[in-house]
């Protein structure tokens, strides 16, 4: 780590990779595509991007990075999954695929799909606990929500739906995630955010 610039992968798989390592480095960190264990031991950090987290969970296994990515995050490695990458940190996935599995670590329920199909994909002004400087313009595509928490769960951000308020933004220890998409929006706070949290493991 070269003085407080921390290393952090973006797990290449598939997704919005290149989008996520963009925003990393212009958040301050040194950002790498992580597609093989040993790219996986490199780093002290990890963004899990969206995409199609059905995806994303056979890839791991193809990959060989299930087991080593299982192994790291209990050890306490940061993660922050993002949409389809907080589907894959979610102890529990409702309207899951078949065999879909998640890595879990956080203790939510995420409900996959929940606000609608693409077509009803949205933008909306949030307030997110932790971020200074104003509302922060969140995009969600096909994105999960949380339905429900434990008891170690902080929750950073909800929005008002249909069903009720539902939690869009969620940390637990060192684990990070979003229903939206903040690699796409050109404002890079969440990932200082998450650089911070990398940089206070070290
Ligand atoms: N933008 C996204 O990451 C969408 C997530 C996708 N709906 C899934 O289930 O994985």
């Amino acid at each position: 780590m070269s003085e407080n610039r921390p290393r952090i992968g973006v797990l290449a798989l598939q997704g919005d990779v290149r989008e996520h390592l963009a925003a990393l480095r212009e958040a301050g960190a040194d950002a790498v595509g992580v597609r093989r264990p040993a790219e996986l031991d490199d780093v002290q950090g990890l963004v899990i991007p969206g995409g199609e987290s059905t995806t994303i969970d056979k890839l791991t296994k193809i990959f060989e990075l299930r087991e080593p990515l299982l192994k790291r995050i209990s050890e306490g490695l940061p993660v922050y999954g993002s949409c389809a990458g907080m589907i894959m940190l979610a102890d529990e996935i409702r309207d899951i695929a078949p065999g879909q599995e998640s890595l879990g670590g956080l203790d939510i329920v995420v409900r996959r799909n929940a606000f609608g199909r693409q077509v009803e994909s949205f933008e909306t002004d949030l307030d997110v606990q932790g971020l200074d400087g104003g509302p922060f313009r969140a995009v969600f595509i096909r994105a999960p929500w949380v339905e429900a928490v434990g008891p170690d769960v902080e929750v950073l951000a909800s929005v008002a739906t249909e069903a009720g308020e539902r939690a869009v933004a969620v940390r637990q220890g060192n684990l990070l995630a979003t229903s939206f998409h903040p690699e796409i929006s050109g404002d890079h706070r969440v990932h200082r955010l998450f650089a911070e949290m990398v940089v206070a493991t070290q």
